[in-house]
């Protein structure tokens, strides 16, 4: 009989708003016993998850799991960086952007199944100023949100989006040089975005063209903007095509530099730190092990998520171009309510 494979599972008790005791017990109901032995452990502090995974990984543990979000993944994932420990997520953060990009299920039952079938993938990684980042990192009013959603107390989607609405229109775009392999470019820029994943979390696709296996970075220039702007920008930004909007300017890139006039925050996956005016960013190439679905799953939650969307705006009629037409009516109003949403002060 094959010899076990060990699985520590890193629990973030502050990640999200989910109860992680009913996480906890889905595992020990779910996980493949047969193959896994499993441990669990709690972090007490911010950082406490990159010690905790090192030590792991200097003891060649195959996998250690978040039980958090893109801030827990972060932490553990760079002490598995250019090692043998694969990173496995079991996704109960606010965004959850590396799990959605991976296509990670957020039901922590269909996240543990994929733990189960134990696929491993190598992803790229990167580096802004030596930190790893594995989703995305920038300057600018992301930065400031990030600042703003750690002072506030609370996690969740709530309050992210709470603090978002309400500082967009008080925000002033900074004047940035931005340095790529190619070129050197000045921009007034509300926010630049580094994504080695395409979203920031929550289905918002501020790169949308970003894959985690091109060894590249995909880089998102926002423009100053009215508020007019606002209601397409919002729109493009969870249709994924945000790089269509005239605000934006977008390009792929291993490396740039941002030099910008005064020191201030940057974010890395959502978390905030102060920087020095110049700023590095570059991409390392599948660098770190991830346990991810394998394609087949990807096609099915793909065609299930549009057919459950769909299924809820087509009712079963008899003609279908009434039900086309009906169903561009319902697709118009929810597009009109996601706007109204976003805009409302
Ligand atoms: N025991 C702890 N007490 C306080 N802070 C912690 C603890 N463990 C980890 N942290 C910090 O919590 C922060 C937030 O965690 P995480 O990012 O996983 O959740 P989230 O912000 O709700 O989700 P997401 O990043 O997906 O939006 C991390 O940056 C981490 O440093």
């Amino acid at each position: 009989m094959n010899e076990k494979k060990k699985i520590l599972f890193i629990v973030n008790p502050i990640s999200g708003t989910q109860n992680k005791k009913i996480i906890l017990n889905q595992l020990s109901e779910r996980i493949d016993k047969n193959k896994y032995d499993i441990e669990i452990k709690y972090t007490e502090r911010a950082g406490h998850a990159v010690e905790i995974a090192a030590q792991a990984a200097s003891e060649k543990v195959y996998c250690v799991t978040a039980i958090g979000g893109d801030g827990t993944i972060n932490e553990i994932a760079r002490s598995l960086i250019h090692t043998d420990t694969a990173l496995g997520i079991i996704p109960c953060g606010s965004g959850n952007g590396l799990a959605r990009h991976l296509h990670i299920p957020m039901d922590s039952r269909k996240a543990i199944d994929i733990i189960n079938q134990g696929l491993i993938s190598a992803i790229d990684y990167g580096k802004i100023n030596e930190i790893p980042f594995f989703c995305t990192c920038g300057v600018g009013f992301d930065a400031f949100v990030s600042l703003k959603f750690a002072a506030a107390g609370r996690r969740g989607i709530l309050t992210y989006l709470e603090k978002t609405l309400h500082e967009t229109l008080k925000y002033k775009p900074e004047t940035y040089e931005v340095e790529s392999e190619d070129e050197k470019t000045n921009y007034k820029a509300f926010l630049i975005a580094c994504g080695n994943a395409s979203q920031y979390g929550n289905n918002a696709y501020i790169a949308p063209q970003a894959s985690l296996e091109d060894g590249l970075m995909n880089v998102t220039i926002l423009e100053p903007f009215t508020v007019l702007d606002v209601p397409s920008l919002a729109f493009q930004l969870f249709n994924k095509t945000l790089d269509q909007n005239s605000r934006i300017k977008t390009f792929k890139s291993k490396k740039i530099k941002i030099h910008r006039t005064n020191s201030g925050v940057v974010h890395f996956d959502g978390d905030p730190i102060i920087m020095d005016k110049e700023i590095n960013v570059e991409i390392i190439e599948k660098g770190l092990h991830v346990i991810t679905p394998n394609n087949d799953y990807k096609e099915l939650n793909v065609l299930q998520k549009a057919s459950e969307y769909f299924g809820k705006l087509v009712p079963r009629g008899e003609n279908l171009l009434e039900d086309i037409a009906l169903m561009n009516k319902q697709l118009l109003e929810k597009k009109q309510e996601i706007i109204r949403k976003l805009t409302k002060k």
